[in-house]
């Protein structure tokens, strides 16, 4: 296990403009999405993180081929729409949950059995929300009772496979939560059904899954929050894709708040991707006063990218909460650091949903704040936080094996009156395995030990 020592800062600033990985969210639909083409796909830009690695080896062991063909490229020969063939063994999915709720979609079609499971956290993840539509439209799967929520199940997932008189119906959902791995999980499955799909949630979550299906020449409609999938007359191909996949802004966050919070820094991050469905932290950013540009350059795959320029600027107390909150869902841990050097208290709401990721983000943060001798409050949906000024308590902090949580506690560390340790560090490679690197290139003192 590794942990991280974090030395203060001091009078030093980040300053410095830097790549940041691959966008995680797009790579697993560019690996899934590739898999199902016909024909070879290229996908470059790719950074490898852990989770977007569980997504390939779970495809591999359907029989996808998927070469590294450079630093940052691989090929993936797909094998159509019905060209899976049944897995050799249980598909391990890791820590990431996009790849099991992902896949799972697209096993509930399937005429061979399958089984999902996770690591430990992701054992313990909910998965009544992709299982419960996905039985609807007829499809056959199994999972453990949750241990502390009623009515719902986590892995093991077994999917039964469909006999050749079964197949996957018609369906119309209405999600009661935002998530762009229950709309995906649902319209994969939706590429295989008799009949169309509906599908809607209180407020837009990302879109990657529709944008990349369409420009595949897949049969999707989209009004408002609302995104329908008719197969008819569709022939069932996809042609093979050639991606180059944009930076995450869910990494570049770390970055951009941490030079909001080390006075005097400057930082560039290139290249991020600034699809609206994902762009929540940088409205949080400017709604606290923090020293944010964005300079557009075009677009990259249908997604728009841009140079995110970072800046120290005294911050306000924030009011987050609504549909920001889907937006900017896996920046809320950073967004707490943010919060925890603003004059005033913020209040963050809406957030329940952070209950059921890695870890308990909501409690894990209140841990990690009170650690940093931070004040704040538990909410049910969210905290509130008290900015403090001057030095942070040298904290010695549990990540939880959370990479968000990780990453975010490495950051507040740069402010310590004397070193911090961030416990189990390893985690941060299934989003951003070259975290250290980057912020030691900006000017931070870590070590790994
Ligand atoms: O579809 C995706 O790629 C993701 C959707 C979000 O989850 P939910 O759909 O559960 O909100 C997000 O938290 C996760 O990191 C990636
Ligand atoms: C929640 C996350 O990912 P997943 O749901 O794919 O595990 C995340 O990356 O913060």
């Amino acid at each position: 296990m590794t942990d991280l020592t974090i030395h203060p800062i001091g009078e030093r600033a980040l300053t410095g403009s830097v790549p940041v990985p691959s966008d995680k969210s797009i790579g697993h639909r560019a690996l899934l999405f590739s898999a199902l083409c016909n024909g070879k796909s290229r996908v470059s830009g790719f950074s490898f993180s852990a989770d977007n690695v569980s997504t390939a080896d779970a495809l591999r062991a359907m029989g996808v081929r998927i070469e590294t063909t450079g630093k940052s490229e691989l090929t993936v020969e797909g094998v159509g729409l019905h060209g899976l063939r049944a897995p050799d063994k249980v598909l391990d999915c890791g820590n990431s949950g996009t790849t099991m709720r992902l896949i799972t979609g697209i096993l509930a079609a399937q005429p061979f059995a399958s089984k999902l499971v996770g690591d430990h956290s992701l054992m313990k993840r909910p998965m009544m929300r992709i299982v419960g539509p996905l039985r609807a439209r007829g499809a056959r799967i199994e999972g453990a009772p949750h241990p502390t929520r009623a009515n719902d199940i986590t892995a093991p997932l077994e999917i039964a496979g469909l006999r050749e008189d079964e197949y996957l119906g018609p369906l119309e959902y209405e999600s009661p939560v935002s998530s762009a791995q229950i709309k995906s999980a649902i319209l994969l499955s939706g590429l295989f059904a008799h009949g169309a799909t509906h599908f809607k949630e209180p407020s837009l979550s990302r879109d990657h899954t529709e944008r990349l299906l369409s420009a595949l020449g897949v049969p999707l409609r989209t009004v408002g929050t609302m995104v329908e999938l008719d197969p008819a007359g569709w022939g069932g191909q996809m042609p093979a894709l050639d991606i180059e996949i944009v930076g995450d802004i869910s990494a570049a966050a770390f970055l951009l708040v941490a030079a909001q919070i080390v006075p005097g820094s400057r930082v560039v991050t290139r290249a991020v991707g600034t699809n609206p469905t994902r762009t929540g932290l940088l409205e949080i950013l400017r709604d606290m006063g923090a020293g944010i540009s964005v300079e557009a350059q075009g677009e990259r795959a249908g997604e728009p990218i841009a140079d995110i320029h970072a800046w120290t600027q005294p911050l306000r107390a924030g009011s987050i909460g609504g549909e920001t909150v889907a937006r900017a869902i896996d920046e809320i841990p950073i967004a707490c650091a943010l919060a925890a050097r603003a004059s005033g208290t913020t209040t963050i709401r809406d957030a329940e949903e952070l209950r059921v990721k890695e870890s308990d983000r909501i409690a894990t943060m209140a841990t990690v704040l009170r650690a940093f001798g931070v004040r704040c409050e538990e909410l049910p949906d969210g905290l509130t936080i008290e900015g403090k000024e001057g030095p942070l308590e040298p904290a010695d902090i549990d990540s939880r094996g959370d990479h968000r949580i990780a990453m975010t506690a490495t950051v507040l560390g740069l402010l310590g009156r004397a070193p911090t340790k961030v416990r189990d560090v390893d985690c941060i490679s299934t989003s951003f395995p070259r975290f250290v690197g980057t912020l030691r290139g900006l000017g931070a003192t870590l070590d790994v030990t």
